[in-house]
């Protein structure tokens, strides 16, 4: 899944689709060049407010796209927190997400701390097959409708899945999406039945509703989730963000 953002420096600022998060993104990179304006387009396939930080991906190729428009240079860590602090700027996020946004923008599984935009570990990971449901009962959710403060709460718990790291990547990943899936009200059967079809690790994506699943092959969880909505499939990549 990918989210491709093309930019021409110019003494305006126009964008397209004409989006709070593209503008707060825009004018980050404006920021950081010394930029007057600049001129966007972005087209992504991620679907917006299914838990797939959709935002991050798009904060991320903006900032790219506008700083690379001006001949200029940055650093990918750099450049993830202007997008996180644009991301902050247009409310798309509820902690800024630098764990979304570095790992959309680096590849791979990062570890953050989000309350101080910082980038704790980054672990390759093997290319697997992924699975991804839109359950067809459920629709997309501004961030705004989640209660943060109650997920708080939660926080040493699900921080303490950390420290199965790196070793047990996919079992913290099932039982962080239980967790959640429980709080946000979700249901946590069609990510239950993947792991039983062979799945390595399955949970609720981000806050929902989304559903995702990693496997060695994905197949028989695509056809037993094709009954309950949109499956899209996709790939590990530990592949850094591109600029061409
Ligand atoms: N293709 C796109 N073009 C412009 N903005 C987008 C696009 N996709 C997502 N966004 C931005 O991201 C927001 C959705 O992100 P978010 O609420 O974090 O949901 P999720 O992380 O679940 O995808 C949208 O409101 C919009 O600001
Ligand atoms: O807004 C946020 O701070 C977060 C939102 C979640 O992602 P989604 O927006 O994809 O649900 C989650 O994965 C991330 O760790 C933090």
């Amino acid at each position: 899944m990918e989210v491709e953002a093309r930019a021409r420096a110019s003494d305006d600022l126009s964008v397209s689709p004409y989006d709070p998060l593209v503008i707060e993104a825009v004018k980050e990179a404006l920021s950081f060049v010394g930029g007057k304006g600049a001129s966007v387009e972005v087209s992504s396939n991620i679907p917006a407010g299914w838990g797939l930080k959709s935002s991050s991906a798009v904060a991320n190729a903006v900032i790219l796209a506008v700083v690379s428009a001006y001949n200029r240079r940055i650093g990918l860590i750099e450049a993830t927190k202007l997008s996180v602090r644009a991301a902050r700027r247009a409310g798309v996020t509820i902690t800024g997400a630098m764990d979304d946004a570095s790992a959309s923008m680096l590849g791979g599984l990062t570890v953050t701390d989000n309350s101080k935009d910082q980038l704790i570990m980054r672990i390759p990971l093997p290319e697997l097959d992924v699975a991804i449901l839109l359950p067809s009962w459920e629709s997309s959710r501004p961030k705004s409708t989640i209660d943060a403060s109650r997920l708080r709460k939660y926080s040493e718990i699900t921080d303490s899945l950390i420290e199965i790291l790196p070793s047990r990547i996919w079992e913290a990943m099932t039982l962080n999406g239980l967790l959640y899936s429980r709080i946000l009200g979700y249901k946590d059967d069609l990510a239950l039945r993947a792991i039983e079809l062979g799945a390595l690790g399955a949970s609720l994506s981000g806050t929902g509703p989304a559903i995702a699943a990693v496997c060695r092959d994905c197949s028989d969880v695509i056809d037993y989730w094709s009954g309950f909505g949109k499956v899209m499939r996709s790939r590990i990549t530990n592949n850094p963000a591109k600029i061409s």
